[in-house]
Parts: structure tokens; C-alpha cells; sequence
């Protein structure tokens, strides 16, 4: 069924569709489940569609449900295998033959990323597109929603890499991190970024990166 409620968009976004990347459990703190609740919101006032891993478990069940009830375009990206156990997904299912594809797929769709609270799932989801911007795949801006501090050690642990001399500051700079999710919107809407210089040496064929078939494929 589609979704009915239709609000009145309040602000313009530069985005049209942001993947959000989330815990597929709820957290302990209830703070946790209201930031995904309301970065939901957030996007339901910019005018913005959701793409995500699909299901209604956990943060990733709370924000899809917000943004569908908003009015705005849900797409859920599921690998066939995981469908029994993850729940109804809200609005419209791609159906996806692995992990891999489903990361493609997601990026693929999205202007922008953004990850709330989660575990090892959120972290390897976010940790790819960070290092895709850094190569220059791409130039999406990736956010971290960090709520009540829950990024904190993460990026005191970047901040050392950085100090070590393992990510360039300039790279540190694709990060964009807020505690609330208007902060953080709003942020991505400035963000420029800075890391240039990978980017403009290489030349990625970005349709072969994030999974589109390229000429010759669909010559053979
Ligand atoms: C039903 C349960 C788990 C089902 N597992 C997943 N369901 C949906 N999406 C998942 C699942 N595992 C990983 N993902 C993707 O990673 C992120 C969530 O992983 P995390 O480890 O929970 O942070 C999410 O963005 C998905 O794209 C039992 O609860």
C-alpha cells in the first residue's frame, strides 16, 4: 500500500535520496531509537527518500517507518537470503543477490550517507564508503549521526590515525559528524570536499565500482 500521509516539504535539500546506514538492533539507550526517529523526520522535512538495508529490525525498522509515514520513498536493498529474518520492509524491496551487491546497490541510489548507531554491520557499511570517497570513486558526503557520544572513541581513533600519519587530514575531513540529526543535515548540505587529490590522479570507471554494467559487459 503506498504511503498516504503527504506533507508539505518546509526546506529545499541539494539531495534527493540519502542512504542511511544502521544497527539492526535497537540499542539500549532510548536516545538511540529517537535519533533514528528522527533523523527520519529530518529527511521527511527536506524533502529527502531513504535508501537502506531494508526489514524492520532494530534502528533500521524505526527509521524506515518514520520517512515511510513522512510521505517520502522508502527503498529497501535486501539480499535474498536475509528476507525471512529481517522483517517487513516499508515501501519498495530490491532484491539483491549478496552483501556485496547490496552495498553497490545502496550506493548507488544515494546522494549522501549517513550512518546512525550500530554495530559491526554500520561500521563496515560506513568505514567502505569513507574509503571509496577517499579513492575517489565517489564524492558523496558521508555523515556520522553521533549520538550521545557513541562515535566518540571512533574518532579519537581516526583522530590518532590521522596523528600517525595514516589518513591524511584531508581525508579525516570527509567525516562530517553531529550529535543531532538537523545539525548534521545541515552540515552536509555546506560540505565541500577536500580530498581532491586521490581522486583527480585516478580515473575510476564509477559504473564499475559501484556495480552497473559497463559497455563491454553489455556487448557480450
Ligand atoms: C534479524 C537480525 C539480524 C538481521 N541482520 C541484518 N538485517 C538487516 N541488515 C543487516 C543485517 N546485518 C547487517 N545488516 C546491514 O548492516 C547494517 C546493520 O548491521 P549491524 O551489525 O546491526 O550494525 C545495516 O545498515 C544493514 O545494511 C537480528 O537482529
Amino acid at each position: 500500500m503506498e504511503n498516504q500521509q503527504q506533507r508539505q516539504p518546509s526546506m529545499k535539500s541539494r539531495f534527493k535520496r540519502i542512504c542511511v546506514f544502521c544497527g539492526s538492533s535497537p540499542g539500549k539507550k532510548p536516545s538511540y531509537q529517537l535519533a533514528a526517529i528522527q533523523l527520519g523526520n529530518e529527511l521527511v522535512e527536506r524533502n529527502i527518500d531513504l535508501v537502506y538495508g531494508g526489514g524492520s529490525v532494530g534502528l533500521m525498522g524505526l527509521i524506515s517507518q518514520a520517512v515511510y509515514d513522512g510521505g517520502r520513498h522508502v527503498i529497501g536493498v535486501i539480499p535474498k537470503t536475509l528476507r525471512e529474518i529481517t522483517g517487513v520492509t516499508v515501501g519498495e524491496v530490491r532484491a539483491v543477490s549478496g552483501m556485496h551487491q547490496r552495498k553497490a546497490e545502496m550506493a548507488r541510489q544515494a546522494d549522501a550517507f549517513i550512518a546512525l548507531p550500530g554495530g559491526y554491520g554500520t561500521l563496515e557499511e560506513l568505514l567502505e564508503v569513507i574509503t571509496w570517497a577517499q579513492l575517489g570513486i565517489h564524492d558523496k558526503p558521508v555523515g556520522l549521526l553521533n549520538v550521545d557520544g557513541y562515535y566518540n572513541s571512533l574518532l579519537s581513533f581516526i583522530d590518532k590515525a590521522v596523528d600517525e600519519g595514516f589518513i591524511t587530514p584531508a581525508a579525516r575531513h570527509i567525516i562530517v559528524s553531529a550529535q543531532t540529526a538537523h545539525e548534521l543535515m545541515c552540515k552536509l548540505e555546506d560540505y565541500v570536499p577536500k580530498h581532491c587529490g586521490v581522486a583527480s590522479k585516478l580515473s575510476w570507471e564509477m559504473e564499475q565500482q559501484l556495480g552497473y554494467p559497463t559497455k563491454s559487459d553489455i556487448a557480450r
